[in-house]
């Protein structure tokens, strides 16, 4: 093998799911897809009320690069306490389906083969336990 096939093997076989999505474009391309969807959704838009448009698109790009596997900041205990409130106002399963449903969606919109859009539903759902403080 040369040298640029084997730097390229190496690469192929080790892009993060994040990478193989096509990194931070494919975050930004997702976020006003994903955010629409979900603001749309009686199910679950009220848990959205009040919570300032800035605060949310940082919120929705930390949420689509957790799933996408990308560098990311937030442990088990983050998720647990940045919804802690949701659950006292009655975040349960439920709505979590509804956001999982949202983000395959948006995921399919955008063409992404369904072996990825199902790497990255397994990482949302790895969450789950946290995010509704159990
Ligand atoms: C797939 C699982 C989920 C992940 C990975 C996730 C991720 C996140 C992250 C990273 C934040 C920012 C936390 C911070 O302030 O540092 C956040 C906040 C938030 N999440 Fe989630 N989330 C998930 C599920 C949900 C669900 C099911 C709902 C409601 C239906 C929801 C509603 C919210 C809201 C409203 C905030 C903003 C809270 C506030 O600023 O007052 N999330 N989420």
């Amino acid at each position: 093998m040369t040298e640029k096939k084997l730097a390229d093997w190496w690469n192929e076989s080790h892009a993060s799911l994040y990478e193989k999505l096509g990194g931070e474009a494919a975050v930004n391309a997702a976020v006003d897809i994903f955010y629409r969807k979900v603001l749309a959704d009686p199910r679950i838009n009220r848990f959205f009320e009040g919570v300032d448009m800035e605060k949310q698109a940082a919120k929705q790009k930390a949420f689509l690069t957790m799933a996408f596997g990308g560098p990311h900041n937030y442990t088990g205990m983050d998720m647990r306490r940045g919804h802690a409130h949701l659950v006292k106002q009655g975040l349960n399963d439920s709505h979590f389906d509804a956001v999982m449903e949202h983000l395959g969606a948006t995921m399919k919109e955008l063409n992404v083969p369904d072996e990825l859009i199902a790497q990255a539903a397994a990482i949302a759902e790895s969450t789950r336990n946290d995010v509704l403080g159990r």
